[in-house]
């Protein structure tokens, strides 16, 4: 993943898209605060217009103004608590809001026109707050808040009546909040991304056998079998298991040593993977040669063609040994279950075919090995599986 060195954002939209998507509640939960304490603030230096012009026709403008700002801030909060806003509603709520409370700060500011040096002031920190704290795209928060100052700075010079060096200060002033502001923005956005890229990392790593790179049992259990991932994943027809187990691997290790063993098993992960769905399929390891194939959405026939795709495949593959003199070759054997989920399986559905695929693959290796053995598993209800026609193949 590469960075944006201007925004601190993330260079590929993919990615972006997918960080937003991630933070997205947090997102909506500080648009909805920020916006909510801001308006508080606002309506509150209401006081300020009183005691600038007393109470008169000027003074309820102002508080007209004023109650604009917290109508619009306090619906855009409303909205980013209560509703489900995607990203891009998100930052229409925020630019919004945001659009608004400067518009009414310059009328204010016009209509108090011998204060400009406070107004200016209210501007910084104003400035801060639309980089900082309002969570908008850096591009968003940088076109209001430079647009902001550059309109605050015409009217100071037409209605302020200010010395130049008051101007020169005030303009000194509102670059450094710019300034300050976008890069602090630049930075922030740069280290939440950091997190989030070591956040998908860490999960990566965790979730992956660290010879294969396949899933490894903690993702089998933690996520794959977690009740309902099934139904997210929209495996809602056939689901077919295929455990495979390496022949005699032991004798691999025990005559070329575990290097030559570790290479055959990383040949099979690999034939496993490529033969399989990206995306759709998982490949788990399963044990130490074991490995499991996760097919949502293949009947039994698809499972078995499958694993006599990879059995012919990988008994025809063969690994160098480290000292490039032999080439060591061996089979594996299968056993495959299916289910059908549309028929009512039950929450515990992939636990129990794999523990049916595991007595198939067994069953293969008693039966001479290099061969698939096959069983539909049609759930019954809480009796669990029941088990109907085993096909073995060789
Ligand atoms: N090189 C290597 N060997 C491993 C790894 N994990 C487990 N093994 C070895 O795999 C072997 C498995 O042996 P067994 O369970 O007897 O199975 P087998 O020799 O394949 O015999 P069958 O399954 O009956 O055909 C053991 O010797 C383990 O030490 C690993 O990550 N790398």
């Amino acid at each position: 993943m590469t960075f944006n060195p201007l925004t601190g954002e993330f260079a590929q939209r993919a990615h972006e898209a997918a960080f937003l998507a991630h933070k997205l509640p947090q997102t909506r939960a500080l648009l909805g605060f920020t916006l909510v304490f801001c308006t508080v603030f606002y309506a509150a230096f209401a006081v300020s217009d009183f005691a600038a012009l007393g109470y008169g026709p000027h003074f309820l403008q102002l508080c007209a103004a004023r109650g604009i700002v917290a109508a619009t801030a306090g619906t855009c909060a409303w909205c980013a608590y209560r509703t489900p806003l995607p990203v891009a509603a998100t930052r229409i709520a925020a630019s919004g809001a945001e659009i608004v409370a400067l518009a009414c700060f310059m009328f204010i500011a016009v209509r108090r026109p011998g204060e400009f040096h406070w107004h200016a002031m209210s501007l910084a920190i104003m400035l801060i707050v639309i980089y900082l704290y309002i969570p908008n795209g850096f591009a968003n928060a940088l076109v209001l808040a430079s647009g902001a100052t550059a309109a605050f700075l015409a009217l100071a010079l037409r209605f302020g009546g200010m010395t130049s060096a008051d101007v020169v200060t005030m303009v000194m002033l509102l670059l450094l909040a710019n300034a300050f502001g976008a890069l602090a923005a630049r930075r922030f956005n740069r280290v939440t991304r950091e997190e989030y890229e070591a956040r998908l990392q860490l999960q990566h790593t965790a979730a992956r056998d660290h010879l294969t790179g396949c899933f490894n049992r903690r993702y089998l259990h933690e996520t794959l079998m977690h009740p309902g991932q099934l139904r997210t994943s929209g495996a809602d027809g056939m689901l077919t298991v295929v455990l495979c187990d390496i022949d005699h691997f032991k004798r691999i290790n025990d005559t070329f040593g575990h290097a030559c063993g570790d290479a055959v098993l990383r040949g099979f992960a690999d034939l496993l993977r490529r033969m399989t769905r990206d995306g759709v399929d998982s490949v788990v390891r399963y044990g130490g040669e074991e490995f499991l194939a996760i097919l949502p959405g293949t009947d039994l026939d698809g499972g078995i063609h499958l694993a006599e795709r990879l059995r012919t495949r990988f008994a025809d593959t063969s690994v160098m040994t480290d000292d490039g003199t032999e080439h060591v070759c061996t089979t594996a054997s299968f056993g495959v279950a299916c289910a059908d989920l549309a028929a009512g399986a039950g929450d515990h559905v992939l636990r129990d075919l794999i523990a049916i695929a595991d007595k198939l693959m067994y069953d293969a290796k008693h039966a001479g090995r290099d061969q698939v053995c096959a069983r539909c598993a049609c759930s019954n209800g809480a009796a669990g599986p029941r088990l109907a026609g085993l096909v073995n193949t060789r």
